[in-house]
């Protein structure tokens, strides 16, 4: 019950404000669109498109930046808050945080070169948080792709969503925590590839050292990401199980010659993506603040 006309008449100039800050928000930093786009998938996948990933822990309250994938990780939050901001001097308590975020990772992603796409709105913003869930629903960087398949299928989502919408990874960075195994373990990898990346990875120490999840294009959205997993270039363990011999080989090999099909595929699962669990109506609350509830 989404739609994207929600705030036509209560804050007609919503867009433009939200892209106006996502469009210097990238000329400042070109990460920030690769930032806020994971934040938005971390909303989504923990209790629906909520804004609960917005929230500051206090003495008081748990929230979800400290869980496992977003401690010393989730980034772009004060983004977030100049656009509440700007948001809320033109239009007082109607956008919510979750909605401000869904369109803040579109724009993020057309910014650097990507698709764009209608962001259904309406949601409302959570009054809850939940680290664990967020540290068990959220994917781990070292699934394998029956497990990728279950967090997704758990969440509406099929298996083409998961390779679509994995095709994020064509922009921004991570660390080396994240993909220590696979350089030096894994065996489905390029060898001039994981000589480059043990290069500022070493065996151990500099957990926090980044690489481009993208070698080819970091700040570019386009489909050398599944170029890459061709080349057996896929930085985390978890992107390459989608192109190690098992069901979306086919798929991947699609999008890498084809940046059409991924593109149109990319859009509409992110539609899906932000439609898991949405409050509605007079359920949550337009969180004045996108880091505390009223
Ligand atoms: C399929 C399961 C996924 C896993 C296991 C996964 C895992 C990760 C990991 C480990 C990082 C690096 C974090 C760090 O080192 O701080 C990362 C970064 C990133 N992820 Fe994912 N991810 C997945 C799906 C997605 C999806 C669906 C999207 C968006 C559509 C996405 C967008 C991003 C982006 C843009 C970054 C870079 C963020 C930045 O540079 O700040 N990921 N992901
Ligand atoms: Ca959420
Ligand atoms: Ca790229």
């Amino acid at each position: 019950q989404l739609s994207p006309n929600f705030y036509a008449s209560s804050c007609p100039n919503l867009q433009t404000i939200v892209r106006n800050a996502m469009s210097r928000a990238v000329n400042r930093e070109t990460r920030i669109g690769a930032s806020i786009l994971r934040l938005f998938f971390h909303d989504c996948f923990v209790n629906g498109c909520d804004g609960s990933i917005l929230l500051d822990d206090t003495a008081t309250f748990t929230g979800e930046k400290n869980a496992v994938p977003n401690r010393n990780s989730a980034r772009g939050f004060e983004v977030i808050d100049t656009i509440k901001t700007n948001v809320e001097a033109a239009c007082r308590a109607t956008v919510s945080c979750a909605d401000i975020l869904a369109l803040a990772a579109r724009d993020g992603v057309a910014l650097l070169g990507g698709p764009t796409w209608q962001v259904p709105l309406g949601r409302r913003d959570a009054r809850t948080a939940s680290q664990s869930a967020a540290n068990n629903q959220i994917p781990s960087p070292f699934a394998n792709l029956a497990t990728l398949t279950s967090s997704f299928a758990a969440k509406g989502l099929s298996t083409r969503d998961l390779t679509a919408l994995s095709g994020g990874h064509t922009i921004g960075l991570a660390r080396c925590t994240t993909f220590r195994g696979r350089i030096y373990n894994d065996t489905n990898i390029d060898a001039n590839f994981a000589a480059t990346r043990r290069a500022n990875c070493p065996a151990s120490g500099g957990d926090n050292n980044l690489a481009p999840l993208d070698i080819q294009t970091p700040t570019r959205f386009d489909n050398d990401y599944f170029r890459n997993l061709v080349a057996r270039r896929g930085l985390l363990h978890s992107d390459q199980e989608l192109f190690n011999g098992g069901s979306q080989d086919a798929l991947v090999r699609t999008y890498s010659n084809n940046p059409a099909t991924f593109s149109a595929d990319f859009a509409a699962a992110m539609v899906r993506m932000g439609n898991i669990s949405p409050l509605t109506g007079t359920q949550g609350e337009i969180r004045r603040n996108c880091r505390v509830v009223n």
